[in-house]
């Protein structure tokens, strides 16, 4: 596997993917009854290390396979050397073998270092060849593993190692942390909860610590075809309901309104672009003949403006956005748009169950309580990149030199001034957009939503109401104690 892919793009790649698909199967096959994975998750690889070690596996007619596991502990002992190719996905194996009393070799990949030292901690061994990073693997696992403590400094610790904690803590008493990156913390914690494995996501500066409850009667999931998506309880939140508010902030150009607009369209929700107002404000100081600087003036425009002068077709330019900066800095003319964009977040127009706010200090002063906070962000250079492109394909004459200075001095304006800074919210996600193109980002975003701890406990009772049951977790059948027990 190369890749798993969201309907709105590409969200995990290569190892990545290769190690989701193995705890995907773990899952399965430690869980009594029968699962269904999507074809993105069960490639050929994954069927046939199921199978080795005792699951059944069948067809599911549409691309996908049905996994019907032995519970918790049932894995059985492999007759033959189990042939894994990513070594991301041998250390996710190497997981979840560790708290079954078996021995096993796994051959292919090589596995990461620190491994070995890793599960050894938990009361299980690893024996790799030679020089230790060469495979093949074998382990000698053992029932009732301890819970590996996370490192001191849980943000040094590669992810393959993290998520190779996290299965073998499927097993072990206790409760396992793990510091992901977001994407791939927010599918994992998707796909733990589908099992019914409890997982609580927090962020832990750019990263996202998962709490894994280990042991967990874990129930067969239902996954849909195009997993990882958005869960149906967006859809299922009734109206009286506390909107859902996304607040997403960030420098010039991080790509703040493209992300906003595309979470809002896939999710049904209304959309705020804030830097509208100030954008307004400004440019309506200096039609009337004034100097945006002069907070007066710029008071004056503030309390003025109505919703229809956000229409206006000259707000997009570098003037717009540089006397935006300027009127932005003071505090008058932020009390005067507050309120404005309040009541957007708290009753948001025609009905629409929540509102997206794009903006600099929409988590931090406009909607401190937001369900989710986006702190998007990219290096200047790209921003620059990305803005001189938008400015030329409207067919203005810049230069990229030029933009980047401009850039700069408006990050440096909007992050130093005493009132609502450009700064990140402390519970906020940073997202850097700089290696990821627009589908990307809306895909991470996408799955950051869908494992916001209070959406998901609120959404619990809409999941029985959802008009879409793909996306519910079937709780009626089966338990992760091996059959018989
Ligand atoms: N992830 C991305 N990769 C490449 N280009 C992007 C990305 N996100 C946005 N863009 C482009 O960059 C420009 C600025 O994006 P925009 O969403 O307006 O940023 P912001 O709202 O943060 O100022 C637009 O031309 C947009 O199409
Ligand atoms: N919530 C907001 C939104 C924008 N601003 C300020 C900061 C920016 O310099 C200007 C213009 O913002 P806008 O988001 O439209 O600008 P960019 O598209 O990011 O270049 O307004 C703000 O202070 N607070």
């Amino acid at each position: 596997m190369t890749a798993l892919r969201a309907p709105c793009g590409t969200i995990l790649a290569n190892g990545e993917a290769a190690a989701v698909s193995t705890l995907a199967l773990g899952l399965a096959t430690a869980t009594v009854g029968a699962t269904r994975l999507p074809a993105g998750l069960a490639g050929a690889e994954a069927t046939a290390l199921a199978t080795a070690v005792g699951a059944r596996v069948a067809d599911d007619g549409a691309g996908g396979t049905v996994m019907t596991g032995r519970g918790l502990g049932g894995l059985t002992e492999p007759d033959a050397p189990l042939a894994v190719t990513d070594g991301a996905a041998l250390a996710v194996l190497c997981g979840l073998l560790a708290g079954h009393s078996l021995t096993a070799v796994i051959d292919g990949a090589a596995p990461p270092d620190g491994l070995g030292a890793l599960l050894a901690d938990a009361s299980a061994t690893v024996l790799a060849a030679g020089d230790g990073t060469r495979a093949p693997v074998t382990v000698r696992g053992r029932a009732g593993l301890t819970a590996i403590p996370a490192p001191d400094d849980p943000a040094q610790e590669p992810w393959t190692l993290a998520l190779a904690r996290v299965s073998a803590g499927l097993a072990a008493a206790g409760t396992t942390t793990a510091c992901l990156p977001p994407v791939l913390a927010a599918v994992v914690a998707d796909l733990l909860r589908a099992f019914a494995v409890p997982c609580e996501a927090a962020p832990a500066g750019a990263l996202i610590r998962l709490t894994v409850t280990g042991e967990a009667e874990t129930t067969p999931a239902v996954l849909p075809p195009d997993w990882p998506t958005v869960p149906a309880w967006m859809a299922a939140r009734r109206a009286g309901e506390a909107p859902v508010v996304l607040a997403i902030d960030g420098p010039a150009a991080a790509g703040k309104g493209t992300l906003a607009r595309g979470m809002a369209e896939r999710l049904g929700l209304a959309y705020l672009d804030t830097g509208l107002l100030y954008r307004a404000t400004g440019m309506a100081v200096r039609r009337a003949g004034g100097d945006p600087d002069d907070p007066a003036a710029a008071e004056q425009a503030a309390r003025a403006l109505r919703p229809s002068d956000l229409a206006a077709p000259d707000l997009r330019g570098e003037a717009a956005g540089d006397a935006a900066s300027r009127v932005a800095s003071m505090e008058p003319v932020r009390a005067a748009l507050l309120d404005f964009q309040r009541s957007f977040a708290h009753a948001p127009p025609d009905g629409a169950p929540g509102a997206v706010l794009d903006g600099r200090d929409i988590g931090t002063v406009v909607c401190p309580d937001a369900d989710v906070k986006l702190f998007v962000t990219a290096s200047p250079e790209t921003r620059a990149r990305r803005r001189f492109m938008e400015l030329r394909e409207r067919g203005q004459d810049v230069i990229e030199s030029r933009v980047l200075q401009d850039m700069k001095e408006r990050d440096a304006r909007d992050s130093s001034r005493g009132i609502a800074p450009l700064v990140a919210a402390d519970d906020a996600v940073v997202l850097d957009t700089s290696d990821l193109d627009r589908d990307g980002a809306l895909a991470a975003s996408l799955a950051l939503v869908a494992a916001c701890p209070r959406l998901n406990r609120d959404a619990a009772s809409g999941y029985e109401d959802s008009a879409d049951p793909r996306t519910v977790p079937a709780k009626t059948a089966g338990s992760n104690r091996p059959a018989g027990q």
